[in-house]
Order: C-alpha cells, then sequence, then structure tokens
C-alpha cells in the first residue's frame, strides 16, 4: 500500500482517485494510478465505452510490462517508476479498477481526472456535477487538450482546486505531464498535483492557462498544416511523415500523430483553439473535417490517414511502443 505524504489531508488515505471517461485517455491515466497502488473508479455513460475499458486496461498493462522487462531484464516488477514493488499478495492493477455509469460513485474521491471528450458542453456538465458529488477538498485535474483551465474552473464552484494535468498519449509510457495552473489555482493544488504525479512516476511541467498550452497550440497547427499539405497533393501520407523522422529526426511523423490521437480529437482541439483565440489558423483543413466526417477517426476506429487492419479486430488495442511520438 503507498504511503501518506506529509502534505496529502489524513482524509484522503485510502480513498479511490477519480477518472472520468474509460476512452484512450481515461483507461491510460487509470492504469498509472492503479499501477502506483491506487483504487480508482473510472465513470462513463456510454456502455460501449464503458464496455471497452476493462480490454484497453489489460492490453495497456500487457504493453507496459513489456517495454519495462525489455528496458530492465533483470527486475522486470512491471510497476510504475515510482510506485516499488507490490507484495506477491497485493492486487493487479486491473484488480484495483471499478468501472461505473454513475457519476455518483466518485463521491469518495480525493482526486479526479476528467479526461471525457474535448467539447466545453460536455466538461461543463461533468464538472458540474462533480462539484455537486466530491467532497469539498477533491481537487479536478482535467486532461484537456486545449481548453483555457480557467474556464473549467468557472463551472465549479472550487476553482482553486481545479488544474491542468495534460497526460501525453500512451499515459502509462510517458514520462512528463503538461500541468496548468490557472490563476485561480491554489498553490496547494499545484503541490498536491505535482507530488501525485511523482508518485505515479512522472514529473511536472508546469505552465500557465492558455488555449492549447504549451503542446497544444504548437502541435495542433502543425499536424492541420500536414493534413492540409495532403489534401493539397504535394506529397502522398508516407511522404509527408518520412520528412519529419528523416530530416528532422521526430520519432513519429504529423500524420501518424494525428491517427494515433484520434482525428475526431485533433479536430475536437483545433475547434477550441479557434474558439478561444478567434483566429482562423486554426480551422480544420477539409480533408481532416470528412475523415471525422465518414468515421475514419484514425488508429482507434482502424483508419485515419493510414489503415490498421489490426485495429479492427481488437479494438482495445490503443497503444503504440515506446518508441512513438508523445501526444497530448
Ligand atoms: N487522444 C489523445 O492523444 C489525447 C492526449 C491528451 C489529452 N487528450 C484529451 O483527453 C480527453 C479524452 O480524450 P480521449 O482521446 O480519451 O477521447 P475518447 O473519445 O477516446 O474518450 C472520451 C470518452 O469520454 C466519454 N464521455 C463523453 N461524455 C461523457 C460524460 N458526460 N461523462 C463521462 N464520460 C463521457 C466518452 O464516452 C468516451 O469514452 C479529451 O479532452 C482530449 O482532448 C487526448
Amino acid at each position: 500500500m503507498r504511503e501518506r505524504k506529509d502534505s496529502e489531508p489524513a482524509s484522503t488515505t485510502g480513498a479511490p482517485v477519480g477518472v472520468v471517461g474509460a476512452g484512450t485517455m481515461g483507461a491510460g491515466v487509470a492504469q498509472c494510478f492503479a499501477e502506483a497502488g491506487y483504487s480508482v473508479v473510472v465513470v462513463d455513460p456510454d456502455p460501449e465505452a464503458l464496455g471497452g475499458g476493462p480490454a484497453r486496461l489489460r492490453a495497456g498493462v500487457r504493453m507496459a510490462r513489456l517495454l519495462r522487462r525489455r528496458s530492465s531484464p533483470s527486475t522486470g516488477s512491471g510497476t510504475a517508476a515510482g510506485a516499488g514493488t507490490p507484495a506477491p499478495s497485493s492486487p493487479s492493477p486491473e484488480e484495483r479498477v471499478v468501472w461505473s455509469e454513475k457519476l455518483s460513485d466518485l463521491a469518495p474521491a480525493f482526486f479526479v481526472v476528467e479526461c471525457a471528450r474535448e467539447k466545453v458542453p460536455v466538461k461543463e456538465e461533468v464538472l458540474r456535477q462533480l462539484d455537486q458529488v466530491c467532497g469539498p477538498d477533491t481537487v479536478f485535474a482535467s486532461c484537456t487538450s486545449c481548453i483555457p483551465i480557467t474556464r473549467l474552473g468557472s463551472f465549479t464552484g472550487r476553482p482553486d482546486r481545479v488544474i491542468g494535468t495534460h497526460f501525453m498519449n500512451p499515459a502509462p509510457l510517458k514520462d512528463a505531464v503538461e500541468v496548468i495552473r490557472a490563476p485561480g489555482t491554489s498553490e496547494q493544488t499545484v503541490q498536491r498535483t505535482v507530488d501525485l504525479l511523482a508518485e505515479l512516476g512522472k514529473r511536472a511541467l508546469v505552465v500557465r492557462d492558455a488555449p492549447g498550452f504549451v503542446t497544444n497550440r504548437v502541435l495542433m497547427l502543425t499536424l492541420n498544416e500536414a493534413a492540409t499539405v495532403l489534401g493539397e497533393g504535394t506529397a502522398d501520407a508516407e511522404t509527408v511523415d518520412r520528412i519529419f523522422q528523416d530530416c528532422f529526426g521526430h520519432p513519429m511523423g504529423p500524420l501518424r500523430t494525428a491517427d494515433l490521437i484520434g482525428l475526431d480529437t485533433v479536430l475536437d482541439s483545433l475547434d477550441v483553439l479557434r474558439e478561444f483565440t478567434g483566429d482562423e489558423r486554426f480551422r480544420p483543413c477539409a480533408l481532416l473535417a470528412r475523415h471525422v466526417a465518414e468515421g475514419s477517426v484514425g488508429r482507434k476506429s482502424g483508419r485515419g490517414f493510414y489503415q490498421y487492419p489490426e485495429q479492427r479486430q481488437r479494438p482495445e488495442h490503443h497503444l503504440v511502443s515506446r518508441g512513438g511520438a508523445s501526444h497530448g
């Protein structure tokens, strides 16, 4: 069992972590906490997403074990970097996670990571409900890609306890998290979040609040331009990506990165960036919009800028190896 930190209120000891959304990021974030020894409650109102959650988590745990064994063959404990070695009888990460369709099941959580869809009204509804359901000390951390944390905090009566924890994808395999502090976020909330992430073996890179923060203010523009270049016929998808890999040394090109994120999430993120900056540079290009309208949303649907036939057979496989690009 994990040790309580001095900075952590005693009332949180033994309390679960809440995760809202059982999709790509929700399953990955749940895995991070479960591997560090926390009980986790994941909530998603969509029965299909909820039903697929355990398989996504299992696939993530398998992938993480495999990669950790490969990188340190002598230890191979299969635990998160910050979690220590569990006793032989301790529950597996999968056993530490409970899946539910009821947000009220997050009532005992001391920390909730919101990983619902990248739409302001969706997150507004979730946060307003969480504010009613959870205790006054509970921190709400959003995994939003682009929505300013100030706006998210305004949907609650506790803006001082609202913060951005922008995990990268796949969350269990990435060492750093972009942490966003809004002007209203308290110092204590920042410290609790940084300490908690350290327990997961993750370094917090703290930035100020702005649409898209640092990561996606830059990345989303690049992904959209890469799709524009492809749509204009300047080069095929493979060549666009190879240029970034072979000329710039990036581990993954922008089109494969967009497929990994999910083209629906990229589109939603661009819409949010355009809404909050008023800048037309973020208008999603026609090819991206067409793929999303056709349901070709990338790796998770088996097709995007590339085909992923193995994904269609095993939709829980949302993960790539550590060599892949980080994204958020
Ligand atoms: N995919 C990425 O690479 C990535 C990386 C970092 C951050 N993010 C951000 O994380 C969040 C989740 O993205 P994702 O890729 O996991 O999307 P996803 O589409 O895989 O999952 C979103 C989940 O939210 C659920 N949901 C919708 N309404 C809900 C509600 N009212 N309550 C609870 N759950 C609800 C959906 O059923 C779905 O399962 C978004 O804000 C996204 O921008 C995504």
